[in-house]
């Protein structure tokens, strides 16, 4: 099979990396890309790394839907659902790697992104597509709205823990740290180098629209049950990474090893999940540039609290490499094609 694959908004970072990851994939061919600014210019002049690589000159959204099988969407929030529509309509699998499919609740939607569902058959067809948690439901969809880096991490390193009742459902805090590649390509004064570098801070604390899909996320991972936490995302000097750090109070007495078993049996066969061995601990270092989320596991029984920290690349798994693993997923290809990265080791 070979997939033809298009990408709007390929001039930003989470664009810009669907075109790094695509060019390597061997059953999907990049066969057209799109932007506003940059309309008629070659993508490499844009990102020389991609000379000889990709030399696909940025063309129209219009040009993208005609050219491609599956189009994927690398657009700021709010921009996605006409798009969506144009391809649903054509018979063409969508991928958003925005948030304007993920949230269920379309009250949630208004409160958090101030926008409304234009097309509500469009979002009953839609799925939440976190592989590792809801794989089934996305096998075959054509609309695919894919988490973003800290709605991947976050869940990523709860969900055994709080299936099998080992955490309380209220009172988690997830601590997270981004790269700055988080924030995307446009120039802003938080990611202005000399604001930025030597400098570590929280920014949107306990106030970040991530809250309430995360919490949807793990509400399903609970059978139901409502989940509360609070998130706390930091903004980090470094290019590239997510790392979550995450409290839960134990609800039943366990040990670390009984918990470090759900992990196990739940992950154990995930191709993308390393659970580290007890005595390590997740570090961003070592998942740079490839679809890995590593977690490691933790107990502070003086507190009665369980710590899990995951690591990711907020730019693969947390963007495009996650969007990938869709893309395989709904063509039924092997789940892992043009995905195992080896991470470099320094
Ligand atoms: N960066 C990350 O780590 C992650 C990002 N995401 C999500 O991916 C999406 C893209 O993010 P990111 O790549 O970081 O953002 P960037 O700001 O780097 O890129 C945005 C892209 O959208 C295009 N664009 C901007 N405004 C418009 C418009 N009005 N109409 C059409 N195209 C437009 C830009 O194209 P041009 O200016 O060339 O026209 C550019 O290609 C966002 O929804 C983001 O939340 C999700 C997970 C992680
Ligand atoms: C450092 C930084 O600014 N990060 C972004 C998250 C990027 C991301 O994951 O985008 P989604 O909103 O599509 O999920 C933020 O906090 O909004």
């Amino acid at each position: 099979m070979n997939i033809k694959a298009g990408v709007v908004g390929a001039t930003g970072y989470a664009g810009a990396e669907l075109v790094r990851l695509l060019t390597g994939h061997p059953q999907a061919e990049l066969a057209a890309i799109s932007s506003v600014s940059f309309t008629g210019q070659a993508l490499s002049d844009i990102y020389p790394a991609y000379y000889h690589i990709c030399d696909l000159v940025c063309g129209t959204q219009e040009e993208v839907v005609e050219k491609s099988d599956v189009v994927f969407a690398a657009l700021p929030h709010g921009l996605s659902q006409e798009l969506a529509k144009t391809c649903y309509d054509a018979g063409k699998v969508f991928i958003d790697l925005g948030a304007d499919f993920r949230l269920e609740n379309e009250d949630d939607y208004k409160e958090w992104y101030g926008g409304t569902y234009l097309y509500k058959e469009l979002h009953e067809q839609a799925v939440y597509a976190l592989p590792e948690l809801f794989r089934e439901q996305i096998r075959g969809k054509k609309i695919i709205a894919n988490p973003g880096c800290y709605t991947t991490a976050v869940p990523l390193a709860l969900a055994p823990a709080l299936r099998k009742g080992y955490i309380a459902a209220e009172g988690i805090i997830a601590d997270c740290k981004s790269g700055v590649t988080g924030a995307g390509r446009k120039l802003t004064q938080n990611t202005h180098y000399p604001e930025l570098n030597e400098g570590f801070s929280a920014y949107k604390v306990a106030a970040h629209r991530h809250t309430p899909e995360m919490e949807q996320s793990l509400s399903h991972v609970a059978g139901g049950a409502p989940v509360k936490l609070t998130f706390v995302p930091h903004l980090l000097p470094v290019n590239r990474g997510i790392l979550a750090t995450c409290y839960a109070k134990l609800q039943k007495e366990a040990s670390l090893q009984e918990i470090r078993q759900a992990y196990e049996e739940q992950y154990g066969d995930e191709p993308f999940i390393r659970l580290l061995p007890e005595g390590r601990v997740a570090d961003i270092k070592n998942v740079r540039y490839s679809n890995y989320c590593d977690i490691s596991l933790h107990m502070d029984p003086r507190t009665n609290t369980f710590i899990a920290i995951s690591a990711i690349d907020n730019m693969v798994k947390g963007a495009a490499g996650q969007a990938i693993q869709n893309m395989n997923l709904a063509f039924g290809l092997d789940e892992t094609c043009g995905l195992m990265l080896t991470p470099p080791a320094f």
